[in-house]
């Protein structure tokens, strides 16, 4: 065994097959088909054992997994080039059909993020990627937030500010709203979150390792408002938040208008955009990169990725879905478990 796979040094990394209609189960066989997978990971898959044989079925692929009664035992595993299997009872083939959101297959996904986030809390897992997942589904299930990230923020007691990070290389979007009806989008800016949403991805890249972040805040209304003819959130909030950010040591530049900034970032002159609300950052992420970008789950104690992309009903079961982005979410979930692991003795 060499130094990286140590026991007390690899990351464990748990993921899960996501929402059972969906092309969770099937990336998740195709992920862990891939050659090196386990290099510098300790692997936990959780989840149903009929699902994952599905799965793997659909993705014609099979997988070794070595069985494990508990996430306790996975970091101390003598051998784990094998990913380590923990199999839950949370749903059962006759409770789903598949492409279609399904309270049983919500609440299955709620039941094996928990477990997920407990071995966390407990310290037994590092980091946390999960395949895609419907939040149609998770609201019949049982979710009671607007999103998984709020359900995750308050399972893991964060009281700080909290949104997701698309990412796609080394670009990263923050937001100052998610999944709410775009009609409510104006309604929540305010400065302190503007604020929030900067500061939080300018530490995240430092933390991650780029040392002065180049970071742009979008404007909101079309051409930035233009001077205030089209709308005034710019003139009133955003400049505001920019001038706040600027003289508390943040040097955020902004705001730009929404549909140019993406164009230099794309140059390279920024590595992260703060974006106002959800689609403004994502139709740029996903027209420059669908295939290759990930979700991570910004602000929360432990680190969670996903792909940008969902469950694709329309898809699902046909082997055809593109795992990229979940290879890329198991990545930045591998190296960001990583950085929480002691240096090796
Ligand atoms: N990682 C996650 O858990 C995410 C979950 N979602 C959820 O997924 C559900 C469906 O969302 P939609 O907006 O319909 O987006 P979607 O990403 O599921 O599908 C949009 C289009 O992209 C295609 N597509 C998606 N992933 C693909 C892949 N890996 N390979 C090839 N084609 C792919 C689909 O076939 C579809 O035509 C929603 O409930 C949403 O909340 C959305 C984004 C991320
Ligand atoms: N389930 C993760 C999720 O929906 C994130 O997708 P997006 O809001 O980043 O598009």
């Amino acid at each position: 065994m060499n130094q990286q796979q140590t026991p007390t040094k690899t990351p464990v990394i748990a993921l899960t097959l996501g929402d059972a209609a969906g092309i969770g189960p099937e990336l998740i066989a195709r992920l862990l088909s891939q050659p090196g997978i386990t290099d510098g990971a300790n692997i936990v898959l959780v989840g149903d054992p009929w699902l994952w044989q599905d799965g793997q079925a659909t993705a014609k692929q099979t997988v070794a997994t070595q069985p494990v009664t508990s996430l306790a035992e996975v970091r101390t595993r003598p051998d784990q080039h094998l990913p380590a299997f923990l199999a839950v009872d949370t749903i059962g083939p006759e409770q789903v059909q598949r492409s279609q959101a399904q309270a049983a297959c919500g609440a299955s996904v709620l039941q094996v993020l928990d477990l997920c986030m407990d071995g966390a809390k407990r310290g037994e897992v590092d980091a946390i990627c999960f395949a895609p997942l419907n939040k149609q589904a998770m609201k019949l299930g049982g979710l009671k937030h607007e999103d998984e990230l709020h359900h995750f923020a308050e399972y893991l007691g964060v009281t700080g500010y909290f949104c997701e990070f698309n990412t796609l290389g080394d670009l990263w979007t923050s937001r100052v709203s998610s999944h709410i009806p775009l009609k409510d989008a104006a309604s929540v800016l305010s400065k302190e979150r503007i604020v929030d949403a900067a500061r939080l991805i300018y530490q995240s890249l430092q933390a991650s390792g780029t040392a002065h972040p180049k970071v742009a805040v979008a404007a909101f209304n079309p051409h930035g408002g233009d001077g205030g003819v089209c709308g005034r959130e710019e003139i009133d909030i955003i400049e505001p938040a920019v001038r706040e950010l600027r003289a508390s040591g943040f040097p955020v530049d902004g705001p730009f208008p929404a549909d140019t900034i993406f164009l230099k970032a794309r140059d390279g002159q920024y590595q992260a955009i703060v974006t106002m609300y959800h689609d403004q950052g994502q139709i740029a992420i996903k027209l420059m990169g669908f295939s290759k970008g990930v979700t991570v789950q910004g602000g929360l104690p432990v680190p969670i990725t996903t792909p940008a992309h969902g469950t694709a009903y329309d898809i699902a079961g046909q082997g055809v879905a593109d795992v990229n982005a979940t290879f890329n979410a198991f990545q930045i979930a591998r190296r960001m478990g990583a950085a929480r692991r002691p240096p090796a003795a």
